[in-house]
Formats: C-alpha cells, sequence, structure tokens
C-alpha cells in the first residue's frame, strides 16, 4: 500500500526536494495533495506530474486563476481555511509541512487533531507554539518527524535509546556564509552575501537565519520540544563542513552522530518511510574524500540571535513566539534592504524587552501575541 501524503508548500526548497524523493519511490508514496502561497507556474507543473486530487493557492486571486486552467475534477481552495482542509483531508496519512513561517501553526494543529504523522520541516511552528502541539500530538497519539536535518540525526541518534540517558545534545552548525567575516564588516553585510550559504541549497529565509544564526536558535528551541530535554542539555557547536549532523550524548560520556552529505532528500525519505529505512537516490557521503571534519565555539558576540533564543527558552511561555515573529518581519526588512544585518538582533532584543511572557494556553493566545509583535515593529521601525 501507498502512503498517501500532502505537501505544504510544494514549490519551496524542501517541498520540491520532498516531490523528488516521491518520483524516485512512487511504488512508495502518492501525493494527494499540494499547497503554495502564489507559485501557480510551477503548482501547475507539478499538478500535471503528481496529480493530486486537491490544491490549496493561499492567494485567492491566483487560486480563481489557476482553477480556469486545470482539469475540474481536482478541487482548488484558498486562504487558511484552504491549508486547514487540506491537511485534514480523509484521503492523507502524511502532512509534509515545509512552508516557511509561522503561518505553519494552525494547519498542524488540525491535523495533528486529525491524527495525521507530520513529518515537520517548518520549524517555526515549534518556535511559536512548541508545548500546545507536542500536547495535542500526545494526546492524539501523533508522530511528529522532524525533517530539519539536525532533528531528524538526533531522532536517528536516538533509535532504541531511552530519553532519561541523554546527557547533552549536540547541534552542530555550519556558521553560515559570515563565519569567517568581522564584526566591522558585517555591518554592511549585503542580504545577497548572506544568501550564499557555504554546503546548502535553501529558501531565502533560512538561509537569511542562517547568517545570523537565528536559524540555529529556532533549531535550540525546536530540539526543546522535539525531545524533551532542558535547555542546558542543548549544546550548539560550529562545524564548517555540515558532514555530522547532530549528535547525542549519553550519561555514559558515548557519543552518537549522524553522518551524511548535505542533501534534505535523506532526512525527508527517512521521515516519509519511518520506521523503514528504504533504499533511495539520495547523495552518498564519500569518507575517503573527507580531508577533514572541524569543531569550534560559536561567537555570540558576533552574532547574538543564538543568545537571543536561549534567553528567549530560558523566559519561555510566549517569548519564543515573540523572538520568532519579529524575526520573520526583520527578515523580509533585511532582504528588501531596508535595514541592516545587525538591525535583525537589535529589534528582536527590543521587542523583547516590550514583551510580557505568559504560558499559552490556547492557539488564539499564541496567534494573538505573533500579532501583536508584527504591529508593534511597524510603530518602532
Ligand atoms: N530549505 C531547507 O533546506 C530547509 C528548510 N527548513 C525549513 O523548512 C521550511 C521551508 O523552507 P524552504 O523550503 O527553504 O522555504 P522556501 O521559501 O523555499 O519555500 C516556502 C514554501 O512555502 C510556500 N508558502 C509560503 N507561505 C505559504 C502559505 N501561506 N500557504 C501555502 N504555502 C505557503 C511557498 O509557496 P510559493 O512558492 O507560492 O511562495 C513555498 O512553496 C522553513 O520553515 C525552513 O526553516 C528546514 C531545514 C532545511
Ligand atoms: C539543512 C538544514 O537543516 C538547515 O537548517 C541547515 O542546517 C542550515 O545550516 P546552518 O547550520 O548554517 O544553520
Ligand atoms: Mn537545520
Amino acid at each position: 500500500m501507498k502512503k498517501k501524503i500532502v505537501i505544504l508548500g510544494s514549490t519551496g526548497s524542501i517541498g520540491k526536494q520532498a516531490l523528488d524523493v516521491v518520483s524516485n519511490l512512487s511504488d512508495s508514496f502518492e501525493v494527494v495533495g499540494l499547497a503554495v502561497m502564489r507559485n501557480i507556474a510551477e503548482l501547475q507543473e507539478q499538478i500535471n506530474i503528481y496529480k493530486p486530487k486537491v490544491v490549496v493557492v493561499y492567494d485567492k486571486v491566483k487560486a480563481d486563476i489557476l482553477k480556469s486552467r486545470i482539469p475540474s475534477n481536482i478541487r482548488v481552495l484558498s486562504g487558511m481555511e484552504g491549508l486547514i482542509e487540506i491537511a485534514t483531508m480523509e484521503e492523507c496519512e502524511i502532512v509534509v509541512n515545509s512552508v516557511v513561517g509561522s503561518i505553519g501553526l494552525l494547519p498542524t494543529l488540525s491535523a495533528i487533531r486529525c491524527g495525521k504523522t507530520i513529518a515537520l520541516a517548518n520549524k517555526e511552528t515549534l518556535v511559536v507554539g512548541g508545548s500546545l502541539i507536542m500536547e495535542e500530538a500526545r494526546k492524539n497519539n501523533v508522530k511528529i518527524l522532524p525533517v530539519d536535518s539536525e532533528h531528524s540525526a538526533i531522532f536517528q541518534c536516538l533509535q532504541g535509546e531511552s530519553s532519561k540517558n541523554i546527557s547533552k545534545i549536540i547541534l552542530t552548525a555550519s556558521g553560515g556564509p559570515f563565519r569567517e567575516w568581522d564584526k566591522e564588516s558585517l555591518i554592511n553585510a549585503k542580504f545577497h552575501e548572506a544568501l550564499k550559504h557555504p554546503n546548502w541549497d535553501m529558501g531565502r529565509k533560512i538561509s537569511i537565519d542562517s547568517s545570523t544564526l537565528m536559524n540555529k536558535g529556532l533549531e535550540v528551541i525546536e530540539a526543546k520540544w522535539l525531545f524533551d530535554v532542558d535547555l542546558d542539555k542543548i549544546e550548539v557547536i560550529i562545524h564548517p563542513q555540515s558532514i555530522i549532523h547532530s549528535m547525542v550524548e549519553f550519561v555514559d560520556g558515548s557519543i552518537i552522530a549522524q553522518l551524511g552529505a548535505p542533501d534534505m532528500r535523506l532526512p525527508i525519505q527517512y521521515s516519509l518511510a519511518y520506521p523503514e529505512r528504504i533504499t533511495g537516490d539520495n547523495t552518498k557521503l564519500n569518507l575517503k574524500e573527507l580531508s577533514r571534519l572541524d569543531f569550534m565555539q560559536p561567537d555570540t558576540e558576533k552574532f547574538p540571535c543564538l543568545q537571543l533564543a536561549y534567553e528567549a527558552l530560558r523566559i519561555g511561555g510566549t517569548m519564543p513566539c515573540v523572538i520568532n515573529g519579529a524575526n520573520e518581519v526583520l527578515v523580509e526588512k533585511y532582504l528588501a534592504e531596508e535595514i541592516k544585518f545587525y538591525d535583525i538582533p537589535k529589534y528582536i532584543e527590543k521587542a523583547m524587552k516590550a514583551h510580557k511572557s505568559f504560558q499559552y494556553n490556547t492557539i488564539e493566545e499564541v496567534l494573538e501575541v505573533d500579532k501583536w509583535v508584527r504591529e508593534w515593529l511597524k510603530t518602532e521601525i
């Protein structure tokens, strides 16, 4: 029996690689739904190949244009209602969440409440609503399978292990394109330089996050929720080659690492095939070609976002939602050349100071805080 899959964000970097995995393993997987923001040209090509039953174009105008161009037996939905409907559709077993940003929270929660397995790339969902998402997953006996390379690595290292024996989670970070830049030069770093990641070809938002080290900060929070470990047990180490995707140190001192070529199709495939491992078409690592593996401390003075994320997690409650919302707005502004590189941590810190964190119990509370910080930034910048 083929596993039936919905992909949210199918025109993005992760979405396209997820479709690649499905194409290579078409005996194992079938696409029943695809969702995008507005790229209907690419979605139309995907529809021709994968023949989904339902598609979502978040942008209503574009959704209406698409409707006139495709066979009438394919349902075309739009907006948040559309995302929720496709994420909960009866035929679907696994929802691959590869949209970017906190917009992914509500469809994920809805899918969990309908018992769908979640293959989660969209880390912002856990950053803004981690406690709610994990609680609902527990209540509904739903698996959240990490796609993010570091978290897939940790998940793989933990197979057959008891989480009570974890002494430390060691998240590796490439250090990004600015690892060797000095602070003076970073002041005027341009977005197109920030987009040149040394090892991965990714979407624009996560590429900027890698350049500020906010990506690693978000991943620390993501790890806390996925693996239920205390903050002081999550360490970040710079590993410029991105070959070791992360490690777990156990109470007896043993460290288990997961290695692989920097190719997201591997963690995507692992999440879809779990608990099996299947032969795929992924890039294999040639150990003989590796001359060395380096490790070093992150420079949090040069990259303050990492420390801000730790601080937000230490404060807890709604503070991670505040840093995430602020970061999403600030990355957009940096990409539009409206602010400079160090304005990103500067305004995140200001937003944190302006917010009084509280423990949320409902999705409405989380969405309210997300909205608040976006509005607050408009008055500040
Ligand atoms: N890229 C990578 O290698 C990795 C990414 N991740 C995480 O995965 C997520 C996706 O990243 P990435 O693929 O790089 O991002 P991209 O920017 O490349 O793609 C984003 C996708 O989401 C869609 N989208 C955005 N907003 C909406 C919306 N409101 N409704 C429906 N679809 C929407 C976009 O559609 P459209 O094309 O129409 O705009 C696009 O398909 C992020 O959370 C990122 O942090 C994690 C690890 C690695
Ligand atoms: C591929 C992936 O999972 C990204 O999150 C990647 O790890 C980003 O690289 P950095 O380590 O530079 O943040
Ligand atoms: Mn990652």
